[in-house]
């Protein structure tokens, strides 16, 4: 028992667990249909989105370097312009240089450390705006004064920046050659100028810490970086400036890379100077860029983790309601089979009626009940109430009509149902209930039952047959004719007819009986009722109301006065010989007749004054016919 009660538990658990992974799969695979698109939708409007930022910040950078440009153009161009100035004054009046020197540097700017020095044709310094202690020194080996030793024309020549070994600054080192009256070298002006002044430029706007500018040198030399870069990396570094100050190629572009210098990864718009061979640069970082779209994304990702958990949530939500729902259509339709099997094994029919629909169903058993052939299918309530016998008909739509409307709880109706081959009516019970009603209290549904019944009429029939009846003769009995009679004179006094009774007793009974026996007596009785009978219409009643006392109804008579007749033709009747069991026999009858409305218009006074005639017959001499004689009077009722 109790491993039983362990296994069914098991069996439950077992189940539910399959309820829950199919709900998990169900839902796995909606979300694999739902979510990917709404996530690859998402994805498409972040990377439309990172896209616009990565424009916008090309263009940023483009429109900044162009500027940029400008500025570093415009920058060394006077830088040039002064130290051919100062060439030239130098030339006029080398006297008054420092003094000239000094304006200069006021003009350009005091942050900014600007130096001059000259040098002789051989490279000697012959002339320095700081450091007069370094005159005399042989400076020859640098590249930008052999470079005009070397070289013939009056260029500007641009270094790479040189940290200065008094100093520890950066300096780049602008010169010119200097030339005597009669055109020979004569020596080189050198202009320092801090890298630093080449890139302010990116301090007065605000770009964030990852902007950066640049200014490179045809071959790659890094001149001047802002910002400077971790440990000044940034000035007097190289990068690899293929793309830069090619003749046959663009003089502007922009690129992606990871800078050598801070290890950033930066977007870079680029511009060539080729008057003065450089390059200049402005990048800001990839970060900036998602900086831009971040909040946006992150808007994005929020909603759509949230639409995800939505979507999961109500579709778990969804899934179980289902599966609840499906349960309890299970669940109802079970107990549905469970009742209808119960009611057929219980040997009744059912019958489902969708009043919305207007369809019946029924069982097999209804259908044997019903006594269908197989391809009669009753499908409407119409259908099925044709196969009610037609004089119960009306009795049934009224009871369903009275159901339906809410007169009675229940639907409830023994009828007749018609029969095959000429055989009896089937009587059936006909239970029924409505299950179902709409809000506005419309019948939608309702179910019920069939149940046969005619072995139990027919056995009701037989006992109120048996009740009403002489079971000798076969005759009404006392009962019946009193029924018949009330029905009768109801009818005459309505109709102000009249009618009759014959009450008769068979003379000299008794010794039939002693002499051929009772069984003789009882074959004699049941002849005189045959012959009776043959005496009567159809519509008037022989009833045997005591061993051999008979009373015969006619209701409808055309006078009071026919009665007499019938009463001489039933005395005649039984006047003539009985043959039975090769005897014959012969009897007679002493016949009182009372009629209505001249001896009596009660039932009691009626039946009274017949039996007294029959005894006044009998007093007569018996074998005769008795009218009642005169109304009944108080004085003679009692007998
Ligand atoms: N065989 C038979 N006899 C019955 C039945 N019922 C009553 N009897 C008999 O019928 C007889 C009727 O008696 P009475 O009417 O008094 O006698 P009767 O000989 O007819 O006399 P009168 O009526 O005075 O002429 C009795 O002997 C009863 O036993 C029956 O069902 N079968």
């Amino acid at each position: 028992m109790m491993a039983a009660t362990r296994l069914g538990t098991g069996l439950y658990s077992a189940y539910l667990a399959y309820g829950r992974l199919r709900i998990g799969l169900q839902l796995a695979l909606g979300l694999l249909l739902v979510l990917p698109p709404m996530w690859g939708l998402l994805g498409f409007e972040i990377m439309r989105l990172r896209a616009a930022a990565e424009q916008e910040t090309k263009s940023e950078v483009g429109n900044l370097v162009h500027a940029f440009a400008e500025e570093v153009g415009a920058t060394v161009g006077t830088i040039d312009l002064s130290l051919v100035g100062l060439r030239d004054r130098l030339q006029q009046q080398r006297a008054d240089l420092g003094g000239i020197i000094r304006r200069l540097q006021q003009h350009i700017g005091e942050t900014v450390l600007f130096q001059v020095a000259i040098t002789d044709a051989r490279g000697r310094l012959v002339y320095s705006s700081v450091d007069t202690s370094a005159v005399g020194m042989d400076l020859s080996d640098r590249e930008h004064i052999r470079v005009h030793m070397e070289r013939q024309g009056d260029r500007l020549f641009i270094s790479k920046p040189i940290l200065g070994r008094v100093s520890g600054q950066w300096s780049i080192q602008f010169t010119r050659p200097l030339y005597r009256q009669d055109g020979t070298f004569d020596g080189v002006i050198v202009a320092s100028v801090a890298p630093a002044y080449f890139v302010r430029f990116l301090d007065k706007i605000n770009l964030g810490e990852d902007a950066t500018v640049a200014l490179v040198r045809q071959g790659g030399d890094i001149l001047a970086r802002n910002p400077a870069g971790p440990d000044g990396k940034g000035i007097g570094g190289r990068m690899d400036a293929g793309l830069f100050l090619r003749p046959e190629g663009p003089a502007a572009g922009l690129y992606r890379r990871v800078s050598e210098v801070d290890g950033i990864e930066r977007i870079y718009a680029w511009r060539d100077l080729p008057r003065y061979q450089l390059t200049v640069l402005t990048g800001r970082s990839v970060e900036s860029v998602r900086a831009r779209y971040a909040a946006q994304q992150r808007a994005f990702l929020l909603a759509g983790l949230g639409a995800s958990l939505l979507v999961a949530g109500a579709g778990y939500l969804l899934l179980l309601a289902a599966r609840h729902r499906a349960r309890a259509v299970d669940a109802l339709a079970e107990s549905e089979a469970r009742w209808k099997f119960a009611l057929e094994g219980s040997g009744d029919g059912v019958w489902d009626w969708n009043l919305a629909r207007g369809s019946v169903t029924i069982s097999e058993r209804t259908r044997q009940i019903l006594q269908l052939e197989q391809n009669e299918v009753p499908g409407t309530m119409e259908a099925l109430q044709d196969l009610v016998y037609p004089d119960d008909l009306n009795a049934v739509r009224s009871a369903l009509q009275k159901h339906l409307v809410g007169e009675t709880p229940t639907y409830l109706m023994e009828h007749r149902v018609r029969s095959l081959g000429g055989k009896p009516p089937v009587w059936i019970l006909s239970r029924g209930m409505l299950v179902k009603r709409s809000r506005s209290g419309k019948p939608l549904r309702m179910v019920g039952t069939f149940s046969d019944i005619t072995d139990r009429k027919r056995r009701e029939a037989q006992i109120e047959h048996m009740a009403r009846h002489d079971p000798l003769t076969g005759l009404p009995n006392r009962a019946l004719l009193n029924d018949r009679l009330q029905q009768a004179l109801l009818r005459a006094r309505r109709e102000n007819t009249p009618l009759a009774l014959i009450y008769f007793d068979l003379d000299k009974f008794k010794p039939v009986n002693d002499t051929w026996g009772h069984a003789t007596g009882d074959r004699l009785l049941e002849a005189v009722a045959e012959r009776v009978r043959g005496c009567l219409r159809g519509s008037d009643t022989v009833a045997r109301v005591g061993g051999d006392e008979f009373v015969v109804l006619l209701p409808a008579i055309g006078a009071e006065d026919d009665a007499q007749a019938i009463g001489e033709n039933i005395l005649a009747a039984l006047n003539r010989p009985f043959e039975l069991d090769g005897h014959v026999l012969n009897i007679s009858a002493s016949i009182g007749i009372a009629t209505y409305p001249g001896d009596a218009t009660d039932q009691a006074s009626l039946m009274r004054c017949a039996d007294r005639a029959m005894y006044q017959a009998k007093d007569a001499g018996r074998g005769r016919v008795q009218m009642h004689l005169g109304r009944e009077t108080e004085a003679v009722r009692p007998r």
